[in-house]
């Protein structure tokens, strides 16, 4: 890297305080590579537990571990130096009790060097939010859509359109905001509960398929970039990467087949 690197890392406070200030620019990143390149354009780096599906072809969250999200959330911050990395709480480490997600987080936050975690859920997670915060790890929060929980949910439709369903995804984000998140991720709810829990809540909603409305946007990375095949509603592909490696990697096969690769100038 020739650029000289900013003495210090956006931290959880500074992200807190830009409630209904400048949108927030949030991504997901696994690599060090990938974390350099979006290190100059997002406020904070996600290590999602998105890395099972996007990564390592799993059709779920689920198998997501601890080991894993050491190891990229390892990288992500080795190639980044300005963003806030948060690394997600994969599932099974963190449900059982407030110790035991103090144990799963404050290991993360030694081995990676990562400034916060996050954790899926509401009501039932504002006490553990609660304990981590007041032991010294930032937590964000996240709602409505909960990936780790789509075996209750029945799949990852959007949430909130049932008054029921409505009014407990309110309940969560009051929780787990007075919790003391400094953020909550809200995804997949409908724009009205979205504005209302923005509303609510004394800390930025940070929204993936939750509308404009919120105090700032995430979504995976290989999703933007149109490297994944299945997309969500709420993804835009802002490119197609998916097409420029078939057609980069049908030139190189070609140029081999060929003969015409390696050339004199590739030789010693
Ligand atoms: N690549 C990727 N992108 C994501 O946004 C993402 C992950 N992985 N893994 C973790 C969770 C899972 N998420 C998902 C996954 C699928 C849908 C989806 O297929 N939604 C459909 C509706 C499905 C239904 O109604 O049952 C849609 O059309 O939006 C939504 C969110 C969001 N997260
Ligand atoms: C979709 C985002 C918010 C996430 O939790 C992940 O990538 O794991
Ligand atoms: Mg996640």
């Amino acid at each position: 890297m020739t650029y000289l690197k900013p003495p210090k890392r956006i931290t959880a406070p500074q992200i807190m305080a830009r409630k209904r200030e400048k949108p927030i620019v949030m991504l997901t990143a696994y690599t060090a590579r990938m974390a350099e390149l979006l290190d100059r354009h997002c406020d904070v780096l996600l290590v999602g537990d998105s890395v099972a599906q996007v990564i390592y072809g799993h059709g779920s969250t689920l198998p997501a571990s601890l080991e894993m999200m050491i190891a990229h959330g390892e990288a992500v911050v080795r190639g980044s130096s300005r963003a806030l990395v948060v690394v997600d709480l994969p599932f099974g480490t963190y449900e059982e009790s407030p110790a035991q997600a103090f144990a799963t987080a404050s290991q993360i936050m030694d081995r990676t060097g990562a400034g916060a975690v996050k954790l899926e859920g509401g009501t039932a997670m504002a006490e553990t939010i609660s304990y981590l915060t007041q032991r010294g790890i930032p937590v964000m929060a996240h709602v409505g859509l909960t990936p780790q929980a789509v075996n209750v949910l029945g799949g990852y439709a959007a949430r909130g359109k049932g008054n029921l369903d409505y009014s407990r995804i309110m309940d969560d984000a009051i929780a787990v905001a007075e919790a003391g998140a400094f953020s909550v991720v809200a995804e997949a709810v409908v724009e009205e509960l979205a504005i209302s829990i923005t509303e609510a809540i004394n800390c930025p909603t940070i929204g993936i398929g939750a509308s404009v409305k919120c105090d700032g946007q995430v979504l995976v990375v290989d999703d933007m970039l149109g490297m994944f095949d299945r997309n969500p509603k709420f993804v835009r592909r802002f490119d197609d990467f998916a097409t420029r490696i078939d057609e980069a990697a049908a030139a190189y096969a070609e140029a081999v087949r060929g003969k015409a690769f390696p050339t004199q100038q590739h030789c010693y």
